[in-house]
């Protein structure tokens, strides 16, 4: 049984997997990373080789170095390091799994296997079992992501009676925008102390209100800080402030974080929201570089990296520089 450890909660960012120019895992810049976003962003937890970090595009040794690295350079610094384990592989899941509660790590998660996919939830949550049963003493969570994975069933039925077959079970990452069926897993989960991690960034402040206790996102590795201050105000119950953030009334309604945050997020969309986007942005912001992805080819992204640079610094509603300080509150 999972020892009943504080629970995930606030902002976890999805770790990106720092590469170099030929595209081997840049182990040497985690620890900096770390730093990064626990002295500029604020952000102590960490989603690591998911969506952003580019887990299923590395190979299983790599996955478990990348873990490795994290775990150790996160020791006395970071509250909690989740490993995502997922595969299409039971087997690799498995080992995977052993793996993160071998090296310490705080908790695990895992997508729906997205080849053959399980046609009903039984049958979903036997694979999600049998993972977490190779990690008996780690929290374990649902990572749902149907848009990626293709497989739809709702949240709300996976959850429905997943205590009573995986006992280790803590929460669920949510990445979709169906707040329906959000809401209803909060909602048929209440006696439950689970985690409800919501993962589309840009509609946070909606899922807030909806029960999520937390958030993983590629966004917080860059826009953390004021993230943050969004999640106070509503813990502090003041929907106007989480919603126009700012200490001086007289700003227009477009200088809001939320709205910047918002702002932001868009232009990183129609950029083609993707990991190539996602580590030019943070290599620009940070000053970490973080290479290009493993996939697409390397040439499309680096051709991407310098364009997005340009974009960032012409920015008509906020300055580069304010952006890399967390200045939001500039927007105009
Ligand atoms: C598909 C994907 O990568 N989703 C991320 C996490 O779940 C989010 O953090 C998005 O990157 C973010 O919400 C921007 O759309
Ligand atoms: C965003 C997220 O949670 C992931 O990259 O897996």
């Amino acid at each position: 049984m999972a020892s009943p450890k504080k629970k995930l909660q606030g902002l976890v960012a999805a770790t990106i997997t720092p590469m170099t120019e030929h595209g081997e895992i840049n182990f040497s810049v985690i620890g900096q990373y770390v730093d990064y976003l626990v002295k500029e962003q604020g952000v102590k937890n960490i989603f690591v080789n998911g969506t952003t970090g580019e887990g299923l595009s590395l190979s299983i040794s790599e996955r478990r170095r990348v873990a490795e690295e994290w775990v150790t350079k996160g020791r006395n610094k970071l509250d909690q390091v989740v490993i995502h384990v997922g595969a299409l592989s039971l087997k690799e899941s498995q080992e995977l799994a052993q793996h993160a509660a071998e090296i310490g790590a705080d908790g695990i998660a895992v997508i729906a296997p997205f080849f053959l996919k399980p046609w009903n939830k039984d049958v979903l949550i036997n694979f999600l079992k049998e993972v977490a049963a190779a990690a008996p003493a780690l929290p374990f969570y649902y990572y749902h992501i149907p848009a990626l994975t293709g497989v739809k069933i709702r949240a709300e039925e996976v959850l429905d009676g997943i205590q009573e077959k995986i006992p280790t079970f803590q929460g669920l990452k949510f990445s979709d925008t169906d707040l329906l069926d959000f809401g209803q897993c909060v909602d048929q989960n209440r006696q439950r102390q689970f985690a409800f991690l919501f993962g589309v960034d840009e509609q946070l402040l909606s899922a807030l209100v909806m029960g999520a206790t937390g958030a993983v996102g590629s966004t917080y590795n860059y826009l953390g800080k004021k993230t943050n201050q969004m999640l106070e105000a509503f813990e502090r119950k003041d929907f106007s402030s989480a919603l126009n953030h700012q200490s001086h009334s007289n700003k227009s309604s477009h200088s809001t974080v939320l709205f910047c945050i918002q702002r932001f997020i868009n232009f990183v969309v129609k950029l083609g929201f993707g990991v190539s986007q996602t580590k030019a942005i943070m290599t620009l912001v940070s000053g970490i570089p973080m290479g290009p992805p493993r996939l697409p080819l390397q040439k499309a992204s680096r051709e991407f990296t310098d364009n997005a640079e340009a974009k960032l610094r012409s920015l008509d509603f906020l300055s580069f520089n304010d952006l890399k300080d967390g200045n939001l509150e500039a927007c105009s």
